[in-house]
């Protein structure tokens, strides 16, 4: 389709944004209403990519708070991912229309999943598959908002897109302060000499080292993923010389 803004898309889902209204896991309507959104960009011409987070079964960093050794939590963490990704896979391929998909993980773990081999990655695309990333980036004491910005550089995405609970960047996080600033577009030195938490600093340098915009938007928002490709203006837009308003 001619007026898609981008055509090589990373698409970072939030593990909470999974779980919809419950306190833990995985709502099996709301993946499947992401699986419907997902499938209606993708025949429209979009190269998908997809790394998804576990915060909606278990963060690394909860692990170690509680007195955990903090790599092998971090190593939960990523295998939870998988489960996410497989999820993902399964609502994709269970359409009425199937979309293609393959899971690929960071840890091995070859009777689940291929392992990541990034040209192959970029194949699957190139061949309209969405590739879903499982597993972050192999590395604990990593995020996979870090893995997002990884691997939207080693497939040449067009943008990162944030899919999350909150409808863009604020000056604050707004669960914390109800008088917090939504912001329509920032910079990336911007973001990072606030300390803008609603991505880790390292997933921000890398996007700007690489030029990478990202767009950060609510996920629970009917049709926000088809508005982000087309290019409206929704959530936050963080780009390397875009004004702060
Ligand atoms: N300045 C800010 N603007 C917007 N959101 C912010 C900000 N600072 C912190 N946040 C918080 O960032 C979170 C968005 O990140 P998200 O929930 O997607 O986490 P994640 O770690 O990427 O995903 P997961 O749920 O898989 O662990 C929101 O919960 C929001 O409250
Ligand atoms: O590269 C990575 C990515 C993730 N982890 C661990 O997984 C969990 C879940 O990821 P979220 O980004 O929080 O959704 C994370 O808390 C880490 O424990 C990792 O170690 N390395």
């Amino acid at each position: 389709m001619d007026n898609l803004k981008y055509k090589r898309v990373l698409l970072k889902l939030s593990g909470e944004a999974l779980m919809g209204d419950r306190s833990f896991g995985i709502d099996p309507e709301i993946v499947q209403t992401i699986a419907l959104e997902i499938a209606d960009i993708v025949r429209d011409g979009v190269e998908l990519a997809i790394v998804v987070g576990g915060g909606n079964i278990f963060r690394g960093i909860n692990g170690a708070a509680k007195g955990m050794d903090r790599a092998t939590a971090d190593y939960i963490g990523m295998i939870a991912t998988v489960m996410n990704a497989l999820t993902l896979q399964d609502a994709l391929e269970q359409l009425d229309e199937p979309v293609p998909t393959r899971v690929m993980t960071a840890i091995a773990m070859q009777e689940v999943a291929e392992p990541y081999i990034r040209r192959r990655a970029i194949r699957h695309l190139e061949t309209k598959r969405v590739v879903i990333f499982g597993a972050g980036s192999g590395n604990p004491f990593f995020t996979t908002d870090t893995t997002a910005a990884l691997r939207g550089a080693e497939i040449n995405a067009d943008v990162i897109f944030k899919a999350t609970k909150v409808d863009g960047i604020y000056d604050s996080d707004p669960k914390k302060n109800p008088d917090a600033k939504r912001y329509q577009s920032i910079n990336y030195a911007h973001a990072l000499s606030q300390d803008l938490q609603v991505m880790d600093t390292t997933a921000f340098a890398l996007c700007k080292e690489n030029n990478i915009p990202i767009v950060v938007f609510d996920l629970g928002v009917a049709g926000n993923i088809r508005r982000a490709v087309m290019g409206e203006s929704i959530g936050t837009y963080v780009g390397g010389s875009c004004e702060v308003n």
